[in-house]
């Protein structure tokens, strides 16, 4: 067992841009715990789909791509990594082509049964390794992890979701307008809260958090909060 000081799996799901992988980075670290972003496996599977040239919405061949996919996916949260076949893809999993086909992609049953057996073990790996992991995405407390010590719901208006997202594109060099950005978000809410396998949605125990009007100050002050509330910090003995 390692000595950070959290103890089980914190879930945070929500919809997009509403500060999940910036929180949940954030509190892995600050409690010495594991951290893994599933969007960013489905976001590979997505990017192996157009590098095969094969059509997002054909779930067969999707399903054959991803199990041909060798994915590996880190979970140190002070460098997240994901490599696709050998090389990192941490940029490239980002932009836009992906983002349009990812939604599709993770849609497909046999990609999800895959994605979901791999997040499993990375986290029972972390727990005997670190102690705690924080773990990220739209399906986690309701089936990656129905387990989980907290699973906390994250929600945030679509615009100020959208103002965000826009000024992470333009700080990264890739054109976007909100307007565009806010399209973007909605279509990408709608596609995965009504898909037939894991929709989007809370779980009946978590604890939604409306980050609209918070810094990702207050995002994390509230988030250990509710791991301490919980029982599910520990503070190391000894050195
Ligand atoms: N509370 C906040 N206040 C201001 N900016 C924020 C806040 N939370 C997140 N951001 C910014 O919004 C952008 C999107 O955040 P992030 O990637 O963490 O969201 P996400 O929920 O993981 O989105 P996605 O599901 O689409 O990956 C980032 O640039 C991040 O710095
Ligand atoms: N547990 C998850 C994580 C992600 N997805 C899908 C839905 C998202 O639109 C896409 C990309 O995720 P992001 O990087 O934006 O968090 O992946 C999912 O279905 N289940």
């Amino acid at each position: 067992m390692g000595h950070g000081e959290l103890r089980g799996v914190v879930a945070l799901d929500g919809p997009s841009g509403t500060g999940k992988s910036s929180a949940a980075r954030r509190l892995a670290a600050a409690l010495g715990a594991r951290y893994l972003d599933t969007g960013a496996m489905y976001r590979a599977i997505a990017l192996a789909v157009l590098r095969a040239g094969v059509d997002p919405e054909d779930a067969e061949r999707v399903a054959e791509v991803a199990r041909a996919a060798a994915l590996e996916q880190g979970d140190d949260p002070e460098r997240s990594t994901t490599v696709l076949d050998g090389a990192d893809v941490g940029a490239e999993i980002r932009g836009p082509e992906v983002t349009l086909a990812v939604s599709p992609v993770s849609a497909v049953p046999q990609v999800r049964e895959l994605l979901v057996a791999r997040q499993r073990a990375i986290i029972a790996a972390a727990l005997a390794e670190a102690g705690g992991i924080v773990v990220e995405g739209r399906d986690i407390g309701t089936v990656v992890a129905p387990d989980a010590g907290l699973k906390v719901y994250l929600t945030a208006d679509a615009q100020a979701r959208a103002q965000r997202r826009a000024r992470q594109d333009s700080a990264s060099g890739r054109a976007s307008t909100v307007d565009a950005t806010l399209a973007d978000v909605r279509r990408r809410d709608a596609y995965d809260s009504t898909r037939a396998v894991s929709p989007l949605r809370p779980a009946a125990d978590a604890v939604e958090l409306d980050t609209t009007s918070l810094d990702l100050k207050g995002v994390l002050a509230a988030l250990v909060d509710l791991v301490e509330r919980r029982g599910l910090r520990v503070v190391a003995v000894g050195g």
